[in-house]
């Protein structure tokens, strides 16, 4: 790259990374209450309005609330710069601040919330007062609820809030960092047994016993599981099991997961698990019915120019990329965003060996010592951004990897 334009990123990064340094206890403050008041997928008002309150206090900023779901949110700043009439490069971050049942913040999304939030103010602060950029720059920080459950980013981009976005960033808490890891697709199913009800002492001859159906179920994946590839998943629980040990249960209900990292493994993953869940209600007398509530979490699709441009910032802040990171690896609705314009969704250490969704984690997303961890990558997204907002050629590269990516998933 020409000298000028690597002086201009430099100075330009410089400005950010020292202004989140600055405004630290304020992202602290910001993420820490959302930790404080943990709320679940679709319900998450406190974390809505404080983030509302935290765009809403800079009036450069332009803020939706209730964005197209009743908790998620846009703020807007832009654009700067460029010709006048030029294309605009809309620099996308999200923050995502739902909370999991009974263990809080236990996946740490007050802190994507934290870590989308500073990087979009780290961004706006670098780029603030430039009249030079290659193109008119603007920011776009997109709340997205509802990870855990419902799919919000699905909801979105259905309607229509990625449209005119160019570019996604977030990052994720894990166990170490990682420029990239292969989050695969899942796919949720409801399972539904109609026994008939019947006094399990005086008449059980006269009932159909729907929990059997539901054991029966749970035993058939259970074989079925040690036949899968070993990058398959199939986990459910019994959500509905009966009333009392002396009613034979009339209905039962339960919820399972299915993961792969092709959609075409879905499939079959998808056909087998069917087959177990109609052989249980066969074998016991039992209707089932079976559906699909929510919609598919895509795999993350990779971008290459993305991820090294954020490794060589992150090292130059300091941070360690193992070479095979073993890093957590669920399912995120991300995968769908990713299919739809080109991202970076990296994982990153915030001081502990403890795992995702398990209450030590809570306590850890929670505590002073990840702000570091939190701030730091927060400032390596900025960087990131700064890097191909000032290079048109690696804007070039970033969008050809996204075609080139997708291709290759057909
Ligand atoms: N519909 C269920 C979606 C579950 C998504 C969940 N995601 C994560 O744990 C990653 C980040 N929170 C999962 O993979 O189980």
């Amino acid at each position: 790259r020409p000298l000028i334009s690597q002086q201009r990123e430099a100075h330009q990064c410089f400005t950010g990374i020292r202004f989140l340094y600055a405004h630290k206890d304020e992202l602290h403050s910001l993420s820490r209450d959302i930790w404080s008041n943990p709320e679940l997928a679709g319900n998450e008002k406190h974390a809505h309005d404080r983030l509302v309150r935290f765009f809403s206090q800079d009036q450069t900023w332009t803020v939706q609330s209730h964005y197209k779901l009743p908790t998620a949110f846009k703020a807007s700043w832009g654009p700067v710069s460029g010709g006048v009439g030029d294309p605009v490069l809309n620099v996308g971050f999200l923050c995502e601040y739902d909370a999991l049942p009974g263990i809080g913040h236990a996946c740490g999304h007050n802190l994507i919330a934290e870590v989308g939030a500073a990087a979009a103010v780290g961004l706006k602060a670098a780029l603030e007062n430039q009249t030079e950029l290659p193109v008119p720059v603007k920011i776009t920080v997109l709340g997205t609820p509802a990870e855990e459950e419902l799919g919000g980013k699905i909801e979105l981009i259905n309607a229509g809030a990625f449209a005119d976005i160019d570019l996604v960033f977030m990052a994720h808490p894990a166990q170490q960092d990682a420029s990239f890891h292969p989050c695969i697709i899942i796919e949720e199913m409801l399972v539904k047994y109609y026994g008939k009800a019947s006094h399990a002492a005086a008449y059980p001859w006269e009932g159909v016993n729907a929990l059997d159906a539901a054991v029966l179920a749970y035993s058939n994946i259970s074989v079925l599981r040690q036949q899968l590839k070993p990058d398959w998943r199939i986990h459910g629980i019994i959500k509905h099991g009966g009333e009392k040990p002396n009613i034979i249960p009339a209905y039962t209900e339960l919820e399972f997961y299915l993961r792969t990292p092709l959609l075409k493994d879905l499939c079959d993953l998808k056909a087998k698990a069917e087959a177990c869940f109609r052989a249980a209600a066969g074998a016991t007398g039992c209707q089932v019915e079976i559906t699909s509530p929510t919609p598919t979490y895509y795999n993350i699709l990779p971008n290459a120019t993305l991820a090294s441009l954020y490794e060589s910032n992150g090292k130059a802040l300091g941070i360690h990329f193992p070479e095979q990171p073993t890093s957590f690896c669920g399912s995120t609705d991300f995968g769908n965003v990713s299919f739809i314009v080109p991202g970076i969704h990296p994982f990153f250490y915030i001081c502990t060996d403890a795992l995702n969704h398990t209450e030590e984690y809570t306590e850890a997303a929670g505590a002073e010592k990840a702000q570091l961890y939190t701030l730091r990558t927060a400032k390596a997204l900025s960087m990131t951004a700064v890097d191909v907002v000032c290079c048109p050629d690696l804007l070039k590269k970033v969008r050809d990897d996204f075609r080139l990516a997708k291709l290759k998933q057909k």
